[in-house]
């Protein structure tokens, strides 16, 4: 099978003419424009422009139950009204230990499931774990607990019902999809095949959340108080009443149930495909694995002792090797934006017509970054032993300590930035650190013998996020 993607299409052109700042592409009728090597330009459009250079139309089918903090154009209040409610959420500090603590309480009901399920033995090793699909699991779980006090309860049963979770959640998400290629009517009267999967499964989201909502009413009816970890979905619903906002400013039950989908949509897809990556970076890297093992080792003594500070403030090489795998294989390609000022706008000293499509090619940034590093990976390009630390990084820290990501400094723009970047980018990156401290504390990640040609073979691509077209297996060796 061939497999290519829009993205490496901007790169290459990108390649070919390194002195342009802009390309313009066509793709079949389509034609967009794009960005990535100027971080001026990036900025103009991301941060500076934000508000002409929105989202328009064009991620309108994204809002499933109707527009939500993703979809919603920059200019459409209800964006402002759910990016500040939930903003906390996925920042504040109290509300990362929160992450934290349901992270590692679900993690040992993991490695259970895993024993129980794959090919385990009584030395402790776990071999065959399809990691891609079991990486889906746990952060489904973390952000539906996290965000909105649901227990899936992917771990407490059996492999039938993980799978029907995941069959349910793979309608939703390859509905989406077709949703962008589709007329909208078709959804309505195709009473078959994905058609009528998808129908089906977008009933089902909307009776969960429902659910969810009702069962927090009620909560929240009993108790008005915002507590300092207090979950998204109670946030939302308190806010409403600690805010005394008005009748029209408050949340309808079509706009939580549209705010819960995009949360727990954009929520678990990028964080699992992040460390399916990561991992199987880990696998194929036995050095770099040994020298994350010893750090590990060096600044935390059991698996019971983690704690919050050392997975914001210590293991350095982690960090690193967490960065450049970002670099190298980002989870999301690319961040859209349309000309949407009346008359067109100015970008790049360059004049658009009002509807033009701009894209800031992500994965081409980070392609061409660090020199043109392409694909050479490093995994201490971004440890600095000799770096002394300055006021100005002291304060720039915050809740993160030393995980965060800068554009400027680091040539990194994962998460994208500006007034609509990544509002998850916090909660994602202590999540993925804490759950690769967790399994390298235990195990050492192999490749199993007998696939390490199939899996070698295996394609990686753009579908929305960064996928690979069939799943990757690990061995799960015990540590001594
Ligand atoms: C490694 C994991 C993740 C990556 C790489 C990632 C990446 C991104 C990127 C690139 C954008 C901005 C797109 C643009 O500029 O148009 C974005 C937006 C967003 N992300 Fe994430 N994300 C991750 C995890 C999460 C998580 C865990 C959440 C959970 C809350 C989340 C929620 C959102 C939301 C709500 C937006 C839209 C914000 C807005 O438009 O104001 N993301 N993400």
């Amino acid at each position: 099978m061939f497999v290519f993607h829009g993205y490496l299409c901007g790169m290459k052109a990108f390649q070919k003419y390194p002195n342009e700042a802009m390309i313009k592409i066509q793709q079949g009728p389509d034609v967009y424009f794009t960005i990535a090597k100027d971080k001026e330009m990036i900025k103009e459009v991301l941060i500076r422009k934000y508000r002409t250079v929105g989202k328009g139309e064009f991620l309108a089918p994204v809002g499933l139950f109707g527009p939500n903090v993703f979809s919603a154009d920059s200019n459409n209040p209800l964006w402002k009204k759910h990016r500040t409610l939930s903003n906390p959420i996925f920042s504040n500090v109290s509300h990362l230990r929160n992450v934290f603590r349901v992270t590692m309480e679900e993690l040992p009901k993991m490695i259970q499931f895993w024993t129980k399920y794959y090919d385990a033995d009584k030395n402790g090793n776990i071999r065959n774990v399809n990691t891609t699909q079991e990486l889906k699991s746990v952060t489904l779980t973390v952000i539906n607990r996290v965000a909105f006090d649901y227990d899936i309860e992917i771990f407490d049963k059996t492999p039938e019902h993980r799978d029907e979770v995941h069959g349910w959640i793979s309608d939703l998400l390859t509905g989406l999809m077709y949703k962008f290629v589709f007329p909208e009517y078709l959804f309505e009267i195709v009473p078959f095949g994905i058609f009528k999967r998808f129908k089906d499964a977008k009933n089902r989201f909307r009776d969960t959340a429902m659910t969810m909502v009702l069962k927090k009413t009620k909560e929240a009816e009993l108790d008005h108080q915002v507590k300092d970890d207090e979950d998204l979905l109670s946030l939302l619903l308190k806010s409403a009443n600690t805010l005394k906002l008005s009748e029209e400013e408050r949340l309808s039950n079509d706009e939580l149930v549209s705010a819960i989908f995009i949360i727990f949509f954009a929520g678990f897809e990028t964080s699992s495909t992040s460390l399916n990556f990561m991992l199987r970076l880990l696998a194929t890297n036995p050095e770099i694995q040994e020298k994350l093992i010893e750090e590990i080792d060096r600044d935390i003594p059991s698996l019971d002792s983690i704690k919050f500070e050392d997975i914001t403030e210590k293991l350095p090489y982690l960090t690193s090797f967490m960065k450049e795998a970002f670099r190298v294989k980002i989870p999301v390609g690319g961040a859209t934006r349309v000309i949407t000022k009346k008359g067109g706008e100015t970008v790049g000293g360059q004049f658009f017509e009002e509807g033009t499509v701009v894209n800031v090619g992500l994965y081409a940034q980070h392609k061409l970054s660090h020199n043109n590093a392409m694909d050479d990976f490093k995994f201490d390009r971004f440890f600095n032993p000799e770096k002394i630390e300055t006021e100005e990084d002291k304060m720039d820290k915050g809740t993160m300590g030393n995980l965060s990501m800068d554009f400027q400094k680091d040539e990194l723009i994962t998460f994208s930035i500006g007034p609509r970047d990544c509002l998850g980018r916090r909660m994602a990156l202590l999540e993925i650190k804490l759950i690769l401290v967790y399994l390298l504390k235990q195990y050492r990640i192999k490749v199993p013998e007998h696939l390490k040609e199939q899996q070698a073979k295996i394609k990686e691509t753009y579908i929305v996020t960064r996928t690979v077209l069939e799943p990757y297996i690990f061995d799960y060796e015990k540590r001594n």
